[in-house]
């Protein structure tokens, strides 16, 4: 079910009440249809909590650090991206079912909505959960720069469509209280953005052993050079430069915009600060969860 179809715009769909890209609901019976391995890795996260970020470290931890490995090809097309579907490219069902085993995949979608054969599978899941704060200024200036999704608007009203949850992939405190919940019944590692960008190397540590590899300290540390904001925004392999302007116009914004914990400092006015954090008190009462949103 379109939810816009204006003009030229991009147009979200829905599955059980979370919006999607259309084209994604279009390709959905493929999706829920998927079959899991059990050897699956699966990379779990909201848009812009630093996906690419875990990719190109988990990459790297399977290459067992070997940086040449990991310039085979752009990072979007490394793992598959499981609810992926812009016909007449192959669907992120149809890349991983041609991919050798184990796989790593990696998904957007909320808990509920991820095809039932990977729980029937006992798959690995690697959730990394970024505050909401600097999510929300992170997903503004992306659908800013992404014509394949909606046109933001202005800051003040994407505020209130970011609270509302009507973006694509939903809400964001739906999602991450989904996830968290899920914790300690299924095989995950849960990771936090901010953890990662203060001791890279202790995060990517866990990581390394949540993968059953075992690097030594000099990997490790290459793994951290390698992965820094910096390095990365330098990357042809990472920053997106490769992704068609039609698609990412990153003269608007790049894809790599600032990877810092805190931006948000930048964007909110003390009555939308004021205003999120109680409605992100109503949120997540509740919940264990604890996020950082300065470093
Ligand atoms: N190596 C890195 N270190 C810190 N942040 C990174 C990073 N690589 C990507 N990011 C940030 O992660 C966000 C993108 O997330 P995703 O990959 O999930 O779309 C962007 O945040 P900002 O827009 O705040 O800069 C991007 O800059
Ligand atoms: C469908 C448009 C879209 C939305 C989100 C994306 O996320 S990501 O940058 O690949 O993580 C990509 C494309």
């Amino acid at each position: 079910m379109a939810l816009t179809t204006a003009g030229t715009q991009p147009s979200l769909g829905e599955v059980a009440g979370i919006p999607l890209p259309a084209t994604t609901v279009d390709n959905w019976p493929q999706i829920q249809g998927f079959e899991a391995q059990p050897d699956d890795l699966l990379i779990c996260t909201y848009p812009k909590s630093g996906t690419t970020w875990i990719q190109e470290i988990v990459d790297l931890i399977e290459q067992s650090g070997d940086v040449d490995k990991c310039q085979r090809a752009a990072i979007q097309h490394r793992h598959p991206f499981l609810e992926w579907a812009r016909p007449p490219q192959p669907s992120g069902v149809e890349k991983a079912g041609a991919m050798p085993r184990p796989r790593v995949l990696r998904t957007h979608l909320p808990a509920q909505l991820l095809p039932p054969s990977f729980w029937e599978s006992n798959c690995k899941f690697l959730y990394v959960a970024r505050n909401a704060k600097d999510c929300l200024v992170s997903y503004y200036h992306f659908q800013r720069m992404n014509r394949t999704l909606p046109d933001p608007g202005t800051w003040d009203q994407y505020f209130e469509t970011f609270i509302s949850g009507n973006v694509a992939w939903g809400s964001w405190f739906e999602h991450v209280r989904g996830w968290w919940e899920l914790r300690d019944s299924i095989r995950m590692l849960f990771l936090f953005y901010e953890d990662i960008k203060r001791n890279p190397k202790q995060e990517i540590q866990k990581v390394m052993k949540f993968m059953g590899k075992n690097l030594d300290g000099a990997v490790l540390d290459t793994i951290v050079q390698e992965t820094t904001f910096e390095k990365m925004k330098e990357n042809p392999m990472t920053n997106r430069s490769t992704a068609p302007k039609t698609v990412l116009d990153q003269s608007i914004s790049p894809f790599m915009r600032k990877g810092i914990v805190g931006d948000w400092k930048n964007h909110f006015t003390v009555a939308q600060n004021e205003r999120f954090d109680e409605i992100y008190r109503q949120k997540m009462k509740g919940t264990s969860i604890n996020f950082c949103t300065e470093l």
